[in-house]
């Protein structure tokens, strides 16, 4: 169980987690969702130790996050970031066997190398083995990224918009490997997702943050609903279930970009002024 208790972090006078306090359990897919700069990816970095809390506690398996000992915490998690840049001079199965730079000794393992290789085989990539990375396109580079990511076999697993880049395809072979492993393996996966029907799909457990806080949290069969998004997001939507219950959720589109065109004019020229006043 990882849990994390009256979590607070600022930034730059910027509160990005309020008083947050959850509990997520193995062999679960979480999902993190909410508008942009909220303070989603902030929330995955605090939990890696990448960033200073202000007060509150982070515990997993009788453990407490502090900074003495951030190299022996980190050792549990598997972490996917944002960007999926891979601009080195390594083949694809280089950096997927980077995933167990721990275990790597000089000279390597027969067995590490085939686990890599079907690594690779599992999401339909192996034929990409000896491709250098650096070559690759940027959906390609985020599925080499996940491979490497699953080679650590963390304990929790973070991904920060694991399938942005990614075509339909292989956001569904990403997302039903990343659901199996979880499941079979008992990680703890934390990902987030911007696509409220993919979270849908997938996530066993939704957080739904807003402004730095989180303001919701459970399965999305049950918390999934158009308030919920209108408040999140300002936008309306209609939200139907399949059989299983699984909510789909339609957006409505609304001519948005005129009217806060409008609403938004003073405050626009108000921050054209304090820009120009920079220079
Ligand atoms: N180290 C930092 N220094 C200053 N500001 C930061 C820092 N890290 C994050 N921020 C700010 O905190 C806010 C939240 O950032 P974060 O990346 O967590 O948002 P997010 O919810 O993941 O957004 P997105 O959906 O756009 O990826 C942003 O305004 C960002 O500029």
């Amino acid at each position: 169980m990882l849990q994390v208790n009256n979590l607070n972090v600022v930034i730059d006078d910027l509160v990005l987690a309020k008083d947050m306090s959850f509990a997520l359990e193995s062999g679960k897919v979480n999902v993190i969702i909410g508008p942009n700069g909220t303070g989603k990816s902030t929330l995955l970095k605090t939990l890696f130790g990448d960033i200073h809390t202000k007060s509150g506690e982070i515990t997993f398996a009788n453990e407490t996050l502090q900074r003495k000992q951030l190299s022996r915490w980190r050792k549990q998690f598997g972490y996917m970031p944002q960007d999926i840049r891979l601009d080195v001079e390594l083949s694809v199965l280089e950096v997927v066997l980077l995933g167990q730079l721990n275990a790597l000794g000089f000279r390597l393992d027969d067995s590490v190398i085939k686990e890599a290789l079907s690594a690779l085989d599992k999401i339909g990539l192996l034929h990409l083995a000896n491709r250098p990375v650096n070559k690759l396109s940027g959906g390609q580079c985020q599925m080499i990224l996940f491979a490497q990511a699953l080679m650590r076999k963390p304990q929790i697993l973070m991904l920060d918009e694991p399938v942005s880049a990614l075509d339909l395809h292989f956001q569904h072979v990403l997302l039903d490997h990343l659901d199996a492993q979880t499941k079979e393996q008992g990680w703890i996966t934390i990902m987030v997702l911007h696509d409220l029907n993919l979270a849908a799909q997938y996530a066993d457990n939704l957080l739904v943050l807003k402004d730095g806080k989180l303001i919701a949290t459970g399965h999305p069969n049950n918390i999934l609903t158009p308030s919920l998004v209108k408040n999140v997001y300002n936008v309306e939507a209609d939200i139907t279930k399949d059989a299983a219950g699984i909510p789909f959720v339609r957006t409505i589109r609304n001519n948005r970009a005129a009217t806060s065109i409008i609403e938004n004019k003073e405050p626009k020229e108000q921050a054209i002024k304090v820009a120009e006043g920079a220079f």
